[in-house]
């Protein structure tokens, strides 16, 4: 299978150094829309067949794996079995989190997460948020979708003056993402993340994977690293729900099917290199 061509200058040099010097490289990925197709409840949420075994093999050819995700850090292991990749490292809650080997370091959730607990009901109840509308409690933040209501993007368009309010009142900051809208703490993002962990693990090539808008701090951090002298391949994982990533990335596959595809051709081409 042939490596699929960035389509900027920036992308291409990233390539040709991470096949360089397989060991230099960090690559990371978001979870949902990424390593996992999208579905309509997120406890059912499951990897695209067989791309867990392909960051299995990642990660015995290149320096480090990561998962930099919006969900909790030890939630993202339970439903990919992420605990089957020797050596990752799981960023939850933006970063908030860390899961290394089992072992997960969170700091406490600020005070407004439980005014928002308190809150976030009523709200849905007086505001008429349309039936399949639902909260997800992510015990650091809360998510409500609309994917199950039968005019998902117009209820949330409606939800968003409200939720912004109460989060403003809650000195918290609005997450918006694939029919969906989180309230969390502020402080940190997928930028930051992927920014520290590239500096702590010394990787002179990142990639990093996603298909969100949460994703886009991840896709700048990218492109600010390259002015330390760190090489980026930025990766959309496109899907119809998000347009903009296309133009701020170097490499464009359709859904985690594309993904698993580029994996494999990655793997394939590392492993020939090496040989
Ligand atoms: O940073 P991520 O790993 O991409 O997490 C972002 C959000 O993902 C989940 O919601 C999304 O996936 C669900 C399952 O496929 C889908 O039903 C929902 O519509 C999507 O928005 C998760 O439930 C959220 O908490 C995450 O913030």
């Amino acid at each position: 299978m042939s490596l699929p061509q960035p389509s900027t200058d920036t992308g291409r040099t990233a390539l040709e150094a991470l096949l360089e010097k397989p060991s230099g490289l960090l690559a990371a990925f978001d979870f949902d829309g990424t390593l996992a197709p999208v579905v309509e409840d997120p406890e059912a949420s499951a990897p695209y067949p067989g791309i867990v075994e392909q960051l299995t093999d990642l990660a015995s050819l290149v320096g480090n794996v990561a998962v930099v995700t919006g969900r909790p850090a030890a939630t993202a292991v339970r439903l990919g079995g992420l605990e089957r990749v020797p050596g990752i490292t799981v960023l939850g809650h933006y970063g908030a989190e860390r899961w290394v080997d089992g072992r997960l370091l969170a700091a406490d959730p600020p005070p407004g997460v439980s005014l928002v607990r308190q809150e976030l009901p009523g709200l849905l109840e007086r505001t008429g948020a349309p039936e399949g509308t639902w909260i997800e409690d992510k015990g650091r933040s809360l998510a409500v979708h609309t994917r199950r209501a039968a005019e998902p993007e117009a209820a949330l368009a409606m939800l968003i003056p409200h939720l912004s309010e109460l989060a403003e009142r809650a000195d918290l900051q609005l997450e918006p993402g694939r029919l969906v809208m989180e309230i969390r703490p502020s402080g940190v993002d997928k930028g930051e993340a992927l920014t520290a962990l590239v500096t702590e693990r010394q990787a002179d090539t990142v990639l990093f994977a996603g298909d969100d808008l949460g994703d886009l701090p991840a896709f700048e951090a990218v492109a600010q690293l390259r002015e330390r002298g760190v090489s980026g391949l930025s990766v959309c994982v496109h899907s119809s729900e998000v347009a903009v990533l296309s133009e701020v990335t170097d490499l464009l596959v359709e859904g985690p099917a594309g993904l698993s595809e580029l994996l494999g051709s990655l793997i394939g081409a590392i492993r020939a290199q090496r040989s």
